[in-house]
């Protein structure tokens, strides 16, 4: 029998529904959530996900402006842009697209954006709250596989997650949450010896190495929650995630496609974020 599909594009547009009506009331109340995204040079793929994410604020009646700055642009030149975002009232929300040019800090300009306006949750201060269980904007991915894993009734509490990979803005924000949820998790790399043997014991397991197909049918138990957060090309130039999904399909009880899991629920929870940030204005 094949796994159940975890569809992050339905339950992702169930969440941006919600937000929208979100949006409306701001509105009604004269507030417009205002999202600035800050692309730095020529990557493809980056202005491909900023476009898209421009694409979402504007289909639920947000306000996005895109400052598109050349490859050779200083860091100071960064920060300069970013002081000035900080002061704007109209703009609620901050993201600088990942990754930046070699030449550019990226703690140092991550951490020159406001706390108030870190939607991407990646600044050491939204790092800290989140590690204490303070409310602060969570990281849009791992944030994204939390939801899932809610909306599909999948329990937490009490099960053996194992995350493969130790990124700042995937694997390491991914564990915390699912800790805070009350999982047991083991973290586990590329200096991790015998993976499989790792991974194996997972009732979650998280993939977020960055490698196609790199989890085949001898990493995962049968009846695992299988979340695949990488998006990669194939040998064929085809976007394929870090699960071979069709050697795991039939042995996990779930599982997220790529396209179309996880990828969808991190711009979904940009969105949720960036309204949040604009509600937030009122309260203060
Ligand atoms: N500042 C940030 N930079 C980056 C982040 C981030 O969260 N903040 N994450 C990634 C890229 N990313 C968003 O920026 C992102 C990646 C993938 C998707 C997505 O919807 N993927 C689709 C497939 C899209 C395709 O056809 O290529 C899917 O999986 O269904 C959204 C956002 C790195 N940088």
């Amino acid at each position: 029998m094949s796994s159940a599909i975890i569809n992050g594009k339905e339950i992702g547009q169930e969440i941006r529904n919600a937000v929208a009506e979100r949006v409306t009331r701001l509105k009604e109340r004269g507030l417009t959530p205002g999202l600035a995204v800050v692309l730095v040079g020529d990557n493809q793929a980056s202005a491909t996900y900023v476009r898209n994410k421009q694409k979402s604020c504007e289909a639920i009646g947000m306000f996005s402006e895109l400052i598109k700055l050349p490859e050779e642009t200083t860091q100071e030149e960064l920060l300069a842009q970013i002081e000035l975002l900080n002061q704007r009232e109209d703009i609620h929300g901050i993201l600088v697209q990942l990754p930046l040019p070699k030449h550019i800090d990226e703690d140092t300009v991550i951490a020159t954006i406001a706390v108030e306006k870190d939607v991407d949750g990646f600044s050491p201060v939204s790092v800290g709250k989140m590690m204490l269980g303070q409310e602060t904007f969570l990281p849009c991915t791992p944030f994204g596989v939390m939801k899932l894993l809610e909306y599909s009734g999948i329990e937490i509490a009490g099960k053996h997650a194992v995350i493969v990979g130790r990124s700042h803005i995937v694997g390491k924000p991914m564990g915390q949450l699912l800790l805070q949820k009350d999982a047991t998790v083991t973290y586990t790399h590329s200096k991790t010896p015998d993976l499989p043997s790792f991974t194996r014991q997972a009732d979650i397991l998280i993939a977020a190495v960055g490698r196609a197909n790199f989890i085949t049918k001898e990493h995962v138990k049968e009846g695992a929650v299988v979340i695949d957060v990488g998006i990669n090309r194939d040998d064929n130039n085809k976007l394929c995630g870090d699960v071979n999904f069709a050697e795991v399909d039939g042995i996990a009880s779930h599982i997220t496609p790529v396209p179309g899991g996880v990828g969808p629920m991190t711009i979904t929870m940009l969105l949720f974020n960036t309204v949040q940030a604009a509600e937030n204005t009122l309260v203060q």
